[in-house]
């Protein structure tokens, strides 16, 4: 069997249209949706990322501020310019790239982030609400993996997902909604005994390992569903996944690619968060006006 990929890139597009149309329509009321994305540290990718986001929301009509620090700025300084974008109404949702410089405690950061403008869902609110599947904002890798499930007509109900990974903004968040969806959720991670034996019985496999090329064809089961969370560069300084794709793609019958698949997701549910934010601040003020 050789697998249909599953195009991310292709998918991302089409999410990021209809973003595009909402904003528009959310414009002729008078607002555009503001996204303020804070880096700290010269990490050179993390500063293409961060103007890869900034890129996007301008060509969907948003706004998009950078905030640069230096890796020297103090949790101080950090909390007090989260304070300024939380007490600005411009400002509909708020990204601070992790990971932080080791004087700055991430918990603190993400919790002083107003759980509204919580774009990537990583405040213990937006945390709480999606274990109790309240609506919230929804993390954007984990999201971005349940709309290409989705979009290829794999519905977990019923099936074994092995979930390879346990990061707060991937493992976890991503088996709490595949069991939302009535998958039996296995999690798996550096500790687990025999990983092999546990892959080999996944239906669909969603890898957040962080290991280039982990998962080879032997862990997985004829025609399983392979999801491809990591982000690793090869020997050759290739951006590669945890997934060995050629090998793997041999055998099962959907495969998600590194780069095109899962990355542009995170990057589309993000502008889609930030829309819901504006969104929701608008049906705000119009209850407001009707009182
Ligand atoms: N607060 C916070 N929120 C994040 O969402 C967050 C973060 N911190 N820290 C870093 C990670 C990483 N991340 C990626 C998003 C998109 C791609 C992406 O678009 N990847 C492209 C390839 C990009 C390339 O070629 O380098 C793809 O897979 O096709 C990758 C990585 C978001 N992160």
């Amino acid at each position: 069997m050789t697998a249909e990929l599953i195009d991310g890139k292709a998918v991302s597009l089409k999410i990021k249209e209809r973003v595009q149309q909402r904003v528009e329509k959310l414009k002729t009321n008078g607002i555009t949706p503001g996204l303020s994305v804070v880096l700290v540290g010269d990490d050179s990718a993390s500063q293409t990322y961060v103007k890869n986001k900034k890129k996007t929301c301008e060509s969907l009509g948003m706004r998009s501020d950078l905030h640069l620090y230096p890796a020297s700025l103090t949790e101080q300084e950090l909390l007090e310019k989260i304070d300024e974008l939380n007490n600005d109404p411009d400002i509909h949702g708020i990204l601070v790239q992790l990971p932080l410089p080791a004087q700055i405690d991430e918990f603190k950061i993400i919790t002083a982030i107003d759980p509204e403008k919580d774009v990537d869902g990583f405040h213990p609110i937006s945390v709480g609400n999606l274990m109790i599947g309240k609506d919230t904002f929804l993390p954007c890798t984990p999201h971005g993996v349940m709309v290409l499930l989705e979009h290829y007509g794999i519905d977990p109900a019923g099936k074994h997902a092995v979930v390879i990974g346990r990061s707060n903004i991937v493992g976890k968040p991503v088996g709490q909604l595949l069991l939302q969806k009535d998958a039996t959720v296995t999690y798996c991670h550096s500790k687990t005994p025999d990983l092999k034996a546990m892959t080999q019985q996944a239906d669909i496999i969603i890898a957040a390992i962080g290991r280039a090329k982990f998962i080879g064809a032997d862990h997985i089961k004829e025609g399983a569903v392979v999801i491809d969370v990591g982000m690793n560069r090869d020997e050759n300084g290739k951006l590669c996944g945890d997934v060995d794709f050629e090998a793997v793609r041999e055998r099962a019958s959907f495969i998600t690619p590194v780069p095109g698949g899962v990355g542009p997701m995170t990057i589309a549910m993000l502008m889609e968060n930030t829309l819901l934010s504006a969104e929701k601040g608008l049906s705000k003020d119009k209850a407001a006006e009707s009182v």
